[in-house]
């Protein structure tokens, strides 16, 4: 990734818009957002909001799914998943913040269905960058910005749900 990034707010807008489109094809009384904890979890909940869903978005805590859980550790405060309505036969659109090997995702699934067997499931991101070491990826995406192993996205989120972006610093060893 070269040159200045994007807005976080500006690839919101785009998700938010291209996710409204894709709600038109389902039916709301079966469809619903899961948001993967943290940051998927936070942007389901402002989507929630700002599509006027009459409902609160499930949200996975892909934690102890992961096949890799062992090397990234666990977060101090691991917070169970929380899923409010029916999934067996329902319409799930996943969403999550950064999309990247594709191992959250395949942690989201499985936990998923451990609540039942939905109709179909969709996903939804803010930020593709790249680097995918499975056959996954989004239906709905706010911006593909590619990003070299190593590097990494850092999204921050306020009391109101607004979203900036920035890069973490580069480390250099000498
Ligand atoms: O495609 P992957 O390689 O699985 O990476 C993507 C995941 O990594 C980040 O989550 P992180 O584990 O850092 O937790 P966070 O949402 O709490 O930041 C991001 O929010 C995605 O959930």
């Amino acid at each position: 990734m070269t040159g200045s990034l994007p807005s976080a707010e500006e690839l919101y807008a785009h998700l938010k818009h291209a996710l409204s489109e894709k709600l038109r094809d389902t039916d709301p009384a079966s469809t619903y957002l899961v948001g993967i904890y943290s940051g998927g979890a936070w942007l389901a909940r402002r989507l929630c909001t700002d599509l006027n869903l009459p409902y609160q978005p499930g949200t996975l805590n892909t934690s102890l799914h992961r096949d890799d859980f062992s090397r990234i550790g666990l977060h101090s405060q691991v917070l169970p998943s929380q899923v409010p309505f029916e999934i067996e036969g329902s319409h799930i659109f996943l969403i999550d913040d950064i999309l990247f090997t594709g191992r959250t995702i395949r942690a989201a699934l499985n936990e998923l269905y451990d609540y039942g067997r939905p109709a179909s499931v969709r996903l939804g991101v803010l930020i593709d960058r790249g680097g995918r070491e499975l056959p996954i990826a989004p239906d709905v995406c706010g911006g593909v910005l590619p990003l070299p192993r190593g590097r990494n996205y850092v999204l921050a989120t306020d009391d109101a749900l607004r979203f900036t972006l920035t890069m973490e610093e580069e480390v250099r060893h000498v």
